[in-house]
């Protein structure tokens, strides 16, 4: 057997020196007859891979723009790569030319063994693509819409809040639980209790299988996807075991809740959410086959799974910086008192009147943007950006956090800063603001990005004006002082830390008391 597996091996770094030459001699002889972008030097077969790190990859990327520039090019195995650094080239080619820069790197892996149908997160820039975006655009980024959403995003912050109440050192179940509950309910249209906790933490547990399904063996079939071919049975075809296995937990995952819904409309009392408003818009006098059903489901289940971390993530990464520099949530609260005094919570429309809680936000997101390579684009159309040329084909990978760590942008980036905003003019302001690389880029960026923002700003506000933060201590009264860790991957989780979190009581407003009629479920 092994010398089977040797053989695959073998035959997989053939055909990718194979497929990699003949990628090579086109790239140099391509129309154009400019050079490639600069980057790192390659092995022959392997390209750059063996010099990608499996952890932090931003960190390695960013390095390598330091040396070679803000457009890094790399080759895995024969696939082209480049990395944007800087967020003037990000606009440049991903918005200014997005007809070319829009489409997805097909996945074997996710498209063909693991999920039922493409979602929009993974479609390639089709009809297809630009049909679904159309129907989250409608649903999350019209004004209506989002103004719609208000009493809901009401509701949870308040149950939030009773819930940071009752419990404070579970702080992070309760931020996660806000993000979870407020989109499956957008999604679903019922109450989270009744999708329920069991419901997050079995979708967690899909998603941990695709990452932990995307080994070496998943990742190579995406290059050499001749290796699909291998039976399941045979050394090297052993991914596909795992794949299935979660292919059936995905397909749990989006069948669920979905059915759910189905139900609630044969018996008349579905609430107006995504799931009916895509099966209004895609079925035809109420008929649907049997791919559409899967593009619905997909479709919600994207909303529960783009949208629940990323919040969340910046959630915490706003307590997280609140514990470190208590002086700022102490500025942030004053405003706060000054503004909105302390008879009422805060809601949307007071944002405006906040400007210093809203350097808080955009450096929360500056400091630690919640997806810190976004996700990678794909060029349709071979290109030239200043003196080089962009294969067609290539992959393209947004370093969003290279551009939150860019030193002519912000000065001491790595220092949390909210005053580098409030010293800006309002179009140095509108030109630094971090929301216009954290949620990616021209026709693929995020179309949850002014829900998340509003869901974001929100809870940081309430949490502000009903809550006082600060280091935990430990028993012989020492304070505790977080030290600031992420996890590696798509999103850049905040690692858990402890702190002190009480209600504030005022002079008017015990806010316990206030939400003494909201309950968490
Ligand atoms: C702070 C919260 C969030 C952040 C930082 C974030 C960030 C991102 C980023 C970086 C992308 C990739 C864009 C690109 O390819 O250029 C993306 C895509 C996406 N996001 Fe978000 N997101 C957030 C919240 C949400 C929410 C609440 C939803 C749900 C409505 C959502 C739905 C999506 C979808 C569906 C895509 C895929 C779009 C496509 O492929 O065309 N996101 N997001």
């Amino acid at each position: 057997m092994q010398g089977f597996q040797d053989l695959v091996v073998y035959l997989s770094i053939l055909f990718g020196a194979i497929l990699c030459c003949g990628g090579y001699l086109r790239l140099y002889h391509g129309k154009q007859h400019l050079p490639l972008p600069p980057g790192p030097r390659g092995l022959p077969v392997l390209g750059n891979v063996h010099q990608i790190p499996t952890q932090y990859q931003q960190n390695t990327f960013l390095s390598w723009a330091k040396r070679h520039g803000e457009i890094v090019y790399l080759r895995f195995f024969q696939k082209p790569a480049i990395i944007i650094s800087s967020l003037k080239a990000a606009q440049d080619l991903m918005e200014k030319r997005g007809s070319k820069y829009s489409s997805r790197p097909y996945s074997v892996f996710m498209l063909e063994f693991v999920l039922p149908r493409p979602n929009l997160v993974l479609m390639p820039y089709t009809d297809q693509c630009r049909l679904h975006r159309k129907l989250f655009q409608a649903t999350f980024e019209s004004r209506t819409m989002l103004d719609s959403y208000r009493p809901l995003q009401r509701r949870y912050v308040d149950i939030l809040l009773a819930d940071l109440v009752r419990d404070p050192e579970g702080f992070i179940a309760h931020l996660k639980r806000y993000a979870g509950a407020l989109t499956i309910e957008l999604a679903y249209g019922h109450h989270a209790d009744i999708v329920n906790e069991e419901f997050m933490a079995f979708a967690d547990k899909a998603m941990a299988s695709v990452t932990e399904a995307g080994g070496v063996a998943s990742t190579l079939v995406d290059f050499f996807p001749f290796m699909k071919y291998i039976p399941e049975w045979i050394p090297g075809g052993g991914f596909k075991r795992h794949a299935f296995m979660t292919q059936n937990m995905i397909r749990e995952v989006m069948s669920t809740p979905y059915s759910i819904v189905r139900e609630s409309m044969k018996n008349g009392n579905a609430q107006q959410c995504f799931t009916t408003f895509l099966l209004g818009e895609l079925s035809e006098d109420g008929r649907l086959d049997d791919d559409t059903a899967w593009d619905i489901k997909g479709a919600a289940t994207v909303l529960y799974l783009a949208g629940s971390d990323t919040t969340m993530t910046t959630l915490i990464s706003f307590i997280l910086t609140m514990v470190l520099h208590r002086h700022i949530f102490k500025k942030a609260q004053a405003e706060l008192d000054s503004v909105i005094g302390s008879e009422r919570l805060p809601n949307l429309d007071d944002r405006d009147s906040l400007p210093y809680l809203e350097c808080v936000l955009k450096e929360v997101y500056r400091w630690n943007p919640p997806a810190p390579l976004g996700i990678p684009h794909s060029v349709t159309e071979e290109d030239t950006y200043r003196v080089y040329a962009i294969p067609a084909g290539a992959i393209v990978i947004p370093n969003i956090w290279a551009m939150s760590r860019d030193v002519e942008q912000y000065s001491d980036p790595d220092t949390f800063l909210p005053e580098r905003f409030e010293a800006m003019s309002p179009q140095e302001t509108n030109k630094k603001d971090p929301r216009k690389y954290v949620f990616g880029f021209g026709r693929r960026i995020c179309p949850g990005r002014f829900l998340a923002d509003s869901s974001v700003w929100l809870a940081i506000a309430n949490i502000v004006a009903t809550m006082d933060i600060q280091k935990a201590r430990d028993i012989s009264g020492k304070e505790i002082t977080p030290i600031p860790s992420f996890k590696t991957g798509i999103v850049s989780h905040v690692n858990p830390f402890i702190c002190d979190i009480k209600p504030r009581t005022t002079k008017t407003t015990d806010i316990a008391t206030k939400l003494k009629n909201v309950t968490s479920g």
